[in-house]
């Protein structure tokens, strides 16, 4: 008789890490915070002093680890000295995953906008927010790159209830793209650059394939404060080509609802293009002036604050927090840097040249040729299975090959082996094993198998990143802060990591032992 086949391995769904797992043995993930395209967010503590908490991102390991791209770019932002940027902990790898564990934050911008019921928030708020929020893209944008993938959820408050709650974090660096090359110089912008981003805060530049640009990021954030300012914006939920029609058509009567200030930055916007470098100190000054012409002063409180006008739904959720308070002090007045009244020049609408006016900006350089990735619309590529997954510096633990479902996860793996350093901003749609879910009040959590999908046609909300396939790029177009010293030594049962910073995160104290304390929500 013939032997039986043997049974088929179990097909990886997404990164092995469910509530309760242990990381590197030392950190347990106690609750679920987000979970993008890509992977899963956990709030973790560490098991030798509970009462530290952090979070942890999980990717399932595939060809490039996108968490040592954005390891780099934490670590190349700490150094010089970002305000609005989240300290790593840990980068490493366990059983079919990348991690990386870093200090804890509160929700998102995204989530704030949606406890509150008009869905929008004042205009102090807003332009506090699109302020910080501009800093922060500045400070990415210094280092030599671009975010490429600004939306509300990737920007987070401090957490609720601490001094932090008014300082603003930039989040997500896996679709960040270096625009310089070894030498310094501008890379030449692509003919035709594959989709990026997340379809509502897109620019038309995005939505017409030019090579994304600095200015991109800020017609993202010029997008993100209308919606906090007027709620919703009228293309949510349409398609990719929808969305573009309504953004092309409504963009006037969105304007017209908002302060004159945000229809000088689009003026202003319209005039750069790829290779032109925004001027940043006018775009703070017509942000800034927001806060002037309005009498808003540093001192006032942010929606979700004490005395703000939100008080009552943030104050209950505040408190369900049970992180010992950070005792960092922040001062809004210091991160704001306004100018004092009567000392900044005040911008008007004829400071700007009018759309009507405006011819767009041409980049002369346009490379004939793709010079880094062919990339095609319409399904991915037949999977192949992804290589052992590589972990910088050290080898990685690895319960074994990736298994891809046709068309669910997309494995980036180069056609030919990439240079060393190499970024392409690649991710892989990864599910995950499982969720917790809260209820309504926040108050109850539960376990839930989840899988994160392909995203459907429909679906416009997650990030686009690379769905194709990928040629090797010239030596020189070099996304990467440090080349990754690839390690293909073989898997190694012990844990590997990289750690930064051994010392307590912003988020505070837990008494209970970690698997008995009550669930709290995220706020
Ligand atoms: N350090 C942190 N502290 C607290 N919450 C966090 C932290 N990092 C991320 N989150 C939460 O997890 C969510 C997803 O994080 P992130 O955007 O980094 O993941 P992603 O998988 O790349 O998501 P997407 O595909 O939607 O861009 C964020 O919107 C935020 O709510």
């Amino acid at each position: 008789m013939a032997a039986a086949p043997p049974a088929p391995k179990p097909k990886e769904k997404g990164p092995a890490c469910k509530l309760s797992s242990i990381i590197n043995g030392q950190f347990v993930m106690v609750q679920m915070l987000g979970k993008g395209g890509y992977g899963v967010v956990y709030e973790v503590i560490r098991r030798d002093s509970p009462s530290v908490r952090f979070a942890c991102k999980a990717e399932l390991a595939l060809a490039h680890n996108n968490l040592k791209t954005e390891w780099d770019l934490m670590t190349l932002l700490k150094d010089n000295k970002s305000k609005h940027n989240i300290i790593g902990i840990e980068l490493g790898s366990e059983r079919n995953y990348n991690y990386i564990v870093m200090h804890l934050v509160g929700p998102s911008l995204a989530d704030l906008r949606k406890y509150i019921p008009s869905k929008t928030f004042t205009l102090y708020t807003t332009t506090v927010c699109g302020i910080q929020c501009f800093d922060s893209l500045v400070e990415i944008q210094k280092l030599g790159y671009i975010h490429r993938d600004v939306k509300p959820s990737n920007f987070a408050i401090g957490v609720l209830g601490s001094d932090e709650e008014k300082l603003v974090y930039v989040l997500d660096f896996g679709l960040c793209r270096n625009m310089f090359n070894k030498s310094k110089e501008l890379r030449k912008p692509r003919m035709k650059a594959p989709f990026r981003g997340t379809i509502p805060y897109c620019s038309l530049n995005i939505h017409q394939r030019m090579e994304p640009g600095r200015h991109d990021d800020f017609w993202s954030l010029l997008y993100m404060m209308i919606e906090f300012h007027l709620s919703d914006l009228p293309w949510e939920n349409m398609t990719k080509e929808n969305t573009k029609k309504e953004k092309e058509s409504k963009i006037d009567s969105l304007l017209a609802k908002c302060p004159p200030e945000f229809q000088m930055i689009r003026c202003y916007l319209l005039t750069l293009c790829y290779s032109r470098e925004p001027d940043y100190a006018k775009i703070r000054g017509v942000l800034c002036q927001i806060m002037i012409t309005n009498k808003f002063t540093p001192d006032m409180p942010l929606d979700w604050q004490n005395g703000g006008p939100y008080e009552n739904i943030f104050k209950p959720l505040a408190s369900a927090v049970k992180h010992k308070r950070s005792k960092q002090k922040v001062s809004l007045a210091e991160l704001l840097d306004l100018p004092k009244p009567g000392t900044a020049p005040l911008y008007t609408e004829k400071d700007f040249p009018h759309p009507g006016e405006l011819e767009q900006p041409r980049d002369e350089s346009v490379s004939k040729s793709d010079d880094t990735i062919i990339e095609k619309d319409g399904p991915p590529p037949a999977p192949k299975p992804a290589p052992k997954p590589i972990i910088h510096p050290a080898p990685v633990k690895t319960s074994g090959e990736n298994h891809h479902k046709p068309g669910t996860t997309i494995s980036m793996k180069p056609a030919v082996p990439r240079s060393a350093g190499e970024h392409n901003s690649v991710k892989p749609v990864a599910p995950a094993s499982s969720v917790l879910t809260r209820s309504p009040t926040g108050h109850h959590l539960s376990l839930k198998p989840v899988t994160l999908t392909p995203r459907p046609p429909g679906e416009i909300r997650q990030s686009v990143r690379r769905t194709a396939t990928v040629t090797p790029r010239a030596k020189s177009d070099n996304d990467s802060l440090k080349p990754a010293a690839v390690s293909l030594k073989p898997a190694v049962s012990t844990m590997t990591t990289k750690a930064q910073h051994p010392t307590p995160p912003l988020a505070g104290s837990m008494a209970a032992p970690a698997m008995t304390m009550p669930p709290f929500k995220k706020l």
